[in-house]
């Protein structure tokens, strides 16, 4: 008999027979308000191609389409000890890369939970914050000290203008940021003025977006890349365009960046449709925009997101709460406060694996103060899985845009952050949503359709290391890095 390992949880069967019709009623409308068919799929694809063109274009559009100066693919051949950082919408992470030079690399790395009064303090503290986090990452790794500055890929997931690789305008804060004095503003002399303030050796050579980064850094290991995208506290994804596709570079190309020349290209799709004309938004979604510190903006991310998908749930409990449909004389205090749930929530919600969901009753009585009824359950349970769905099936038509745009019939689409990593059913679910779209034939399994989503390589911290080794050899032979001044 050969020993198969622990047998996994049975999937929960979800029998909807003794819920009440009032409760009944109301998961019906969330499957109305929540379910987003093959033909809205579609739909709301064919509109991003044309938002991607226009982001493109010298007039613009709502989504950025940002260059990135990358202007070579990576060989595998790169080489050399690299440090990374990497301001997400959660956490800052400080890596040492060290390229092998033959598609291989080995990181060192640490994370610092960015605590959450720095989304809304000051760019002080904000870029404090960072150095001190490398200067600790730094006289840990090299005890004695270094020779010589340590070369820095700076990888900001947040959508900044760049007129050449080592600079980034911040455009606007993302993901719940509102911090005073540095939108408008490039942001690597605001991280070097504290680097030169701890005497701490280190030369920012290029800033990068993560996507970017995890672009690169999957096309190192993996020749078949054609995205990286991120579905963590935000969404995002990057491609490489070439020059000539680059409308409003025209006439600013220095002369030996030729049209031909590869482009990436950080989408910061994330804002996608803030006209709304084709997004299919709830009052919920409404909600999370008008009470979030940019309304309308990143529309498209304030549906599918890390960052909004607790807040979405909570939201919507709260209405049927109020509605006195759930949670009757609940003391509702904890449920009440914004952000009180981030995404782990609907995500072990969906995880429970027990017809009456007592890990479910557990999470919301231990961490939420609500003692639920079993119909309750199956109704919060059925609304984690809505949510989820919607977001995994919505987060693919950034995917398909590109590839449409791109006329790519198949490619790897490296992707990154803990939505894509640990929503469960995330996976099987954005398949779902590109065979819907591109009306793929059913597969048995999901790598065989023609366009798959894989796991990415380390993209902020292998990926800014390859673009900063791609950078300094550029550099070293006199090509240029950005517009012409
Ligand atoms: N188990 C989970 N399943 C899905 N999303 C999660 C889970 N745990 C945390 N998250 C969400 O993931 C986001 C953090 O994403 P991550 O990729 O780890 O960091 P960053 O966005 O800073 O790179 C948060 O918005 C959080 O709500
Ligand atoms: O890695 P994170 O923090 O989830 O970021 C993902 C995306 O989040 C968006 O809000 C940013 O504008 C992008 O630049 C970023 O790539």
């Amino acid at each position: 008999m050969v020993y198969l390992g622990p047998k996994k949880p049975p999937l929960r069967k979800g029998s909807m027979a003794d819920v009440p019709a009032s409760v009944l009623d109301q998961i019906q409308k969330f499957e109305e308000m929540f379910t987003v068919p093959a033909s809205k799929l579609q739909e709301v694809t064919e509109h991003f191609v044309g938002e991607l063109n226009k982001g493109l274009s010298k007039k613009g559009g709502n989504i950025p389409m940002i260059p990135g100066w990358v202007l070579e693919y990576p060989t595998g051949s790169e080489k050399g000890d690299y440090l990374a950082i990497d301001l997400g919408g959660t956490n800052l992470r400080v890596v040492l890369v060290k390229l092998g030079g033959n598609r291989d690399f080995d990181t060192t790395q640490s994370k610092y939970k960015l605590p959450d009064h720095m989304r809304t303090g000051s760019a002080d503290a904000l870029f404090s914050f960072i150095a001190d986090s490398l200067k600790t990452f730094v006289d840990e790794e090299f005890p004695q000290g270094v020779t010589q500055a340590l070369p820095l890929g700076f990888t900001f997931s947040y959508p900044a203008s760049q007129d050449r690789i080592n600079e980034g305008f911040l455009q606007r804060w993302t993901k719940g940021f509102d911090i005073d004095g540095v939108e408008g503003k490039d942001v690597v002399p605001m991280l070097q003025a504290q680097l030169q303030k701890r005497n701490i050796p280190i030369d920012v050579v290029a800033l990068i977006n993560d996507t970017t980064g995890t672009l690169v850094a999957s096309m190192y290991t993996d020749p078949e890349t054609r995205m990286g995208c991120i579905f963590g506290t935000g969404v995002n994804g990057a491609y490489y365009d070439v020059c000539s596709g680059v409308e409003k570079l025209q006439g600013r190309l220095p002369a030996d960046i030729t049209p031909d020349t590869p482009m990436a290209i950080n989408c910061e799709y994330g804002s996608f449709d803030n006209e709304l004309i084709t997004l299919p938004r709830t009052k919920y979604d409404i909600l999370v925009d008008k009470q979030s510190p940019r309304p309308g903006q990143q529309s498209f991310e304030k549906m599918t997101s890390g960052y909004y998908l607790g807040e979405l749930l909570r939201l919507a409990l709260v209405d049927l709460s109020q509605q006195g449909v759930i949670f009757k004389d609940q003391d509702m205090t904890k449920l009440e406060k914004p952000y009180v749930m981030d995404t782990s929530y609907p995500a072990r919600i969906e995880e429970d694996p027990f017809e009456n969901l007592e890990d479910t009753y557990d999470i919301f009585k231990n961490e939420l103060g609500v003692e639920t009824t079993g119909s309750e359950r199956k109704l919060i349970r059925r609304l984690c899985e809505l949510i989820g769905i919607r977001a995994s099936r919505m987060s693919v038509c950034g995917i398909a845009a590109v590839c449409k745009k791109r006329g790519y019939k198949t490619a790897h689409i490296a992707a990154d952050g803990s939505v894509f990593n640990k929503y469960p059913g995330f996976k099987e679910r954005a398949a779902g949503g590109l065979r819907d779209i591109f009306g793929w034939e059913a597969k048995k399994n999901i790598e065989d359709y023609p366009i798959i989503i894989v796991a990415a390589e380390d993209g902020s911290g292998a990926g800014a290391a390859i673009i900063a080794a791609l950078t300094q050899k550029r550099l070293a032979a006199g090509k240029s890095v950005g517009v012409v001044n």
